[in-house]
């Protein structure tokens, strides 16, 4: 494909007579935006300056529309729309697009929730969900979008994942999972996708303080995590969770500069296929980049948090403050 006949969806374009011609609004899907990183988006992107987006805030629950209407303010009824929709429903997600006047010029699935525990404590049931909402909402989402954008030849996927999907962290082998399988789907797909001038973008977020983290932290009070072990329930309950509530502490980003990073990516005529948005957190991911072997992270992180709490403390410490150089800056 020639790189210089790419055109975005809606992008200004300038008349054979040199005039630089008014680009008709993008039209953006966003999933999960009752809270959080999909609620902010919405908002954001619906009080573009420029006017550049016609925002689909959806929800799976429209009882919670509450915090995203008076968010929304004045753009609600004018650049921001609310419609329900949930990721795990093939009826919904066709009623929610049937609603939509024109096409999707960009999706963003964002809609995805936790899980955290002993594996051997936690159901089947409960991973299979993970994985419903996480990666099969996703797909599913972007089932419904691509015949449309292939026609059209234009189009924007942006999927936020995780530093989770780069690399795994204790205790949290299912949600890993789930957006490790979210890198390789899309990573193959945008190979396809160019030729029809359609992006993807994975944006990759550390730790971020939304209802997420309270959520799993009000799941794993009342879990029992039958079958789990004693010293595994030890590790998990008196070293992994207080550990992981720091890090929150430490370099836990607000969702409004996630955000920030995300309305780059989708306003970028070159979007990237991936985007972390945490610099403080670059040093962790940092460790599986420099050794494909695998090794250095996994060993570093055990070594962190078995063996040198103190150390973590101290590390979390510096990067809250930024004194260690960061290697990985959202553009
Ligand atoms: N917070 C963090 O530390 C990080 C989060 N992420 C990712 O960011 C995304 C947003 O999470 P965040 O804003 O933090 O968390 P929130 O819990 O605040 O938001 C999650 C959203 O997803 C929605 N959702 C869950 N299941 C479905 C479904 N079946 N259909 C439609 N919507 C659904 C929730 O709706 P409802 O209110 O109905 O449950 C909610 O609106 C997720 O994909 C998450 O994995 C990535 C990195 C870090
Ligand atoms: C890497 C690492 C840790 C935990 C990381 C966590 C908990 C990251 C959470 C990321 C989130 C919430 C992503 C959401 O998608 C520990 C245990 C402190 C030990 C030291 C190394």
């Amino acid at each position: 494909m020639n790189g210089e006949s790419q055109v975005l969806p809606g992008r200004g374009h300038t008349s054979r007579e040199g005039i630089n011609m008014a680009a008709a609004p993008r039209t953006v899907l966003i999933s999960g935006c009752s809270s959080g990183i999909g609620l902010e988006l919405a908002v954001q992107l619906a009080h573009d300056p420029k006017k550049r987006y016609q925002v689909v805030a959806t929800m799976r629950d429209l009882r919670k529309k509450g915090t995203l209407e008076a968010a929304a303010g004045e753009a609600l009824g004018q650049t921001l729309t609310v419609a329900q929709l949930d990721v795990c429903s093939d009826e919904s997600v066709a009623q929610c697009l049937s609603c939509i006047q024109g096409e999707v010029d960009v999706l963003v699935n964002n809609a995805g929730m936790g899980l955290v525990g002993p594996l051997e404590g936690l159901s089947l049931d409960a991973m299979q969900n993970v994985f419903d909402t996480n990666f099969f909402g996703s797909v599913r989402l972007v089932k419904a979008v691509l015949p449309g954008m292939k026609r059209r030849r234009q189009g924007h996927i942006v999927v936020i994942s995780s530093v989770m999907g780069l690399q795994g962290v204790v205790f949290n082998d299912v949600y890993a999972a789930s957006k490790f399988a979210l890198e390789g789907f899309f990573e193959s797909l945008a190979i396809q996708l160019l030729e029809f001038n359609i992006f993807i973008s994975l944006v990759e977020p550390g730790p971020v303080v939304t209802e997420f983290e309270g959520k799993l932290l009000a799941q794993v009070t009342t879990a029992e995590f039958p079958g789990a072990d004693a010293d595994t329930l030890h590790y998990f309950r008196d070293i992994y969770l207080p550990a992981s509530r720091e890090l929150f502490r430490s370099v836990g980003q607000s969702p409004q500069d996630v955000v920030r990073a995300i309305v780059k990516v989708i306003g970028s005529t070159r979007p990237p296929l991936r985007q972390q948005t945490n610099v403080r957190y670059s040093p962790l991911t940092m460790l599986k980049t420099v050794d494909s072997s695998g090794s250095l992270y996994v060993r570093t992180t055990h070594c962190l948090l078995f063996r040198c709490p103190r150390l973590l403390s101290l590390g979390l410490r510096c990067l809250s403050c930024g004194c260690l150089p960061a290697q990985v800056r959202p553009r």
